[in-house]
């Protein structure tokens, strides 16, 4: 059944993702912010800042308004980074019906509150938080427009608003599993971030394969204890949303978390690689958050913690490696029963 949907926020991951619903025969009005962005998406079908090499589906329509947007959709799906989820949302709120299914494919958490994307958006749209479906998984914008096979998770309370969004986002390039853990699915693609960032890092340093194994493993775990105290289920981490992001994430040049910090590594300021990366990086505020948040659950987190001196308090990242393969002796055994 063709479905009207609504995807908010026309950077990379949302353009894909509106390509993906427009290849499945859907109905997809895209909202991007600027104007000439989505003249270019209207005209000429192609988004050259964001997904330079891709032609786009002829049927995407973009606007600038999120009435004409939002108003009147079996779906929305919102797609703009963490940052600016709140303030969309009450915009979005304004003009959308009641009965639309609220979907979003944010990576990170608000900052200063810390808060999960899909409490802000029931906070914003007065929704019930079982009602909200969260898109997350190993899924690079730059693959899925080429059609590259690419599996994803959507968890939601509700399973029959997850199987409705697997529904419409499925295809022959673009597996769509569902999920019940929606807090795991979404701390795991918040918090893969982090350790995506350091391991741009550490490989611009010059760190070898094992480095990038016991950042990933030990990521993981780290990922798993600060998720269970939020409320995940660990075992969730051992799929999509979890390993599977972090292997992406870790392991390639289209990351912009991998990305910024290979730059970072390169000895330039973090202003200035954000500034040259023109994209959102996640995995910068998602630091600070999960930072905060281990404070707050009491949960160790030394690879956050050490990334967290880099970022924001000039540690020289050789130290910080060197600070982490000599901290407390641990054994690992004991801290796997603990937290699986
Ligand atoms: N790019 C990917 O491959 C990918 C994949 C999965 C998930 N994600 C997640 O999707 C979210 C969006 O990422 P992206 O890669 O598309 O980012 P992007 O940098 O490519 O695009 C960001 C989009 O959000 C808009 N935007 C930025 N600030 C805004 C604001 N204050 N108010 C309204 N709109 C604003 C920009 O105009 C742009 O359209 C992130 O949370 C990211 O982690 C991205
Ligand atoms: O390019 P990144 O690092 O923001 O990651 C994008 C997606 O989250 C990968 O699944």
């Amino acid at each position: 059944m063709k479905e009207k949907v609504a995807v908010v926020g026309a950077g990379s991951w949302g353009t894909a993702l509106a390509q993906v619903l427009a290849e499945n025969g859907h109905d997809v009005t895209l909202w991007a912010r600027s104007v000439p962005v989505a003249d270019e998406l209207n005209q000429r079908h192609t988004n050259k800042k964001y997904l330079p090499q891709a032609k786009l589906h002829p049927a995407i329509y973009a606007t600038t308004s999120l009435e004409e947007a939002c108003y009147n959709k079996s779906f929305i799906l919102f797609a703009v980074p963490s940052h600016a989820m709140r303030h969309t949302a009450r915009e979005v709120k304004k003009v959308m019906n009641k009965e639309t299914r609220i979907v979003h494919a944010a990576k990170g958490f608000e900052q200063d509150s810390w808060k999960r994307m899909s409490e802000v958006l029931s906070e914003e749209l007065e929704r019930d938080q079982a009602s909200i479906a969260i898109l997350s998984g190993p899924s690079h914008a730059e693959e899925v427009i080429q059609k590259s096979p690419t599996t994803v998770v959507v968890a939601c309370g509700d399973q029959e608003v997850a199987k409705q969004v697997q529904y419409v986002l499925m295809n022959t390039s673009f597996r769509v599993y569902t999920h019940s853990d929606a807090i795991g699915v979404e701390v795991g693609g918040a918090l893969k971030n982090i350790i995506a960032l350091a391991a741009g890092l550490v490989q611009g340093l010059g760190f070898g394969d094992n480095a990038k194994a016991a950042l990933m493993t030990r990521g993981l775990a780290e990922i798993a204890r600060l998720g269970k105290a939020m409320g995940a289920k660990p075992i969730t981490f051992v799929g999509l949303a979890g390993v599977g992001d972090l292997i992406v994430t870790c392991t390639s040049t289209h990351s912009r978390n991998w990305r910024a910090g290979y730059m970072l590594s390169q000895g330039k300021s973090l202003s200035v690689v954000l500034d040259e990366m023109g994209m959102v990086v996640e995995g910068v505020k998602t630091t600070r958050a999960a930072h905060a948040l281990a404070k707050h659950y009491q949960v160790e987190m030394p690879l956050t913690e050490q990334l967290y001196q880099v970022l924001f308090m000039d540690k020289e990242p050789e130290q910080a490696a060197k600070d982490l393969m000599l901290r407390g002796k641990t054994n690992e055994m004991e801290e796997i029963m603990e937290t699986w």
